[in-house]
């Protein structure tokens, strides 16, 4: 038998990392996964293919495709000036509402969401090699909080201080499903991907094999 409250749910409760940093286990339902999944495949199908960024000459492992904004080492443009010069995709209304119920449901706060209007999402993808270094989110002009969702394979997850990429951290599985979100004192919190887990991908989630991870932000341009 399968029950809403099950083991997984009782042992991954919602937890604050740090101030201002939570984790929030299961948030999205195995069909919003895979609904999400689906769209990934439109947006790498899009104007900008998705492509590894290269940063100080070394190709990433992970790679992205953005909308609203694109994101090049270390700055946003609305064309793809280093992948083809084609304008991104536009930033969905849909993922407007996305971002502010996330800030509710992580803050318990109603009202947490009234003013969050992110304008830009950058969609990673892991294969079972990729990885991410540790590195502050620090391209925006706006403090307002990183919203983080993740599907396919889990992954740990390594999140730090604002001050070194060196310990104190804490290691996270983020698995699919999951909402992650840091704002006020974590905004800039040292963070990273050190590895994922391969095959972990839950059944129905809608992809195979690999992990997309979408954070969505507010750039503070205009
Ligand atoms: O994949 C993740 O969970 C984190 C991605 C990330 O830190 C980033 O895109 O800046
Ligand atoms: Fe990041």
């Amino acid at each position: 038998m399968t029950t809403l409250f099950g083991d997984d749910f009782l042992e991954r409760p919602r937890r604050d990392i740090a101030p201002g940093a939570t984790h929030v286990p299961g948030w999205l339902s195995l069909q919003q996964q895979h609904w999400l999944s689906d769209r990934f495949r439109e947006w790498v199908d899009g104007p900008v293919p998705i492509r590894a960024a290269r940063v100080r000459g070394h190709e990433m492992s992970v790679r992205t495709v953005c909308l609203g904004w694109h994101w090049q080492p270390y700055k946003y443009t609305r064309e793809a000036t280093d992948v083809n010069g084609n304008r991104v995709l536009d930033f969905p209304d849909w993922m407007v509402r996305l971002g502010r119920k996330a800030l509710v449901d992580a803050t318990g706060d109603p009202r947490a969401g009234d003013d969050y209007t992110p304008d830009t999402a950058l969609v990673n993808y892991y294969d079972e090699n990729a990885h991410m270094g540790m590195h502050q989110d620090s391209d925006e002009r706006s403090t307002a909080p990183v919203v983080s969702l993740s599907i396919g394979d889990s992954c740990q997850f390594r999140f730090g201080n604002t001050v070194t990429r060196t310990k104190p951290y804490e290691d996270i599985d983020l698995a699919s499903g999951d909402l992650f979100v840091f704002g006020g004192p974590s905004r800039l919190a040292f963070h990273g991907i050190p590895k994922v887990y391969p095959g972990t991908a839950p059944d129905g989630c809608g992809l195979a094999h690999g992990r997309i991870n979408i954070t969505l932000r507010v750039t503070g341009l205009s």
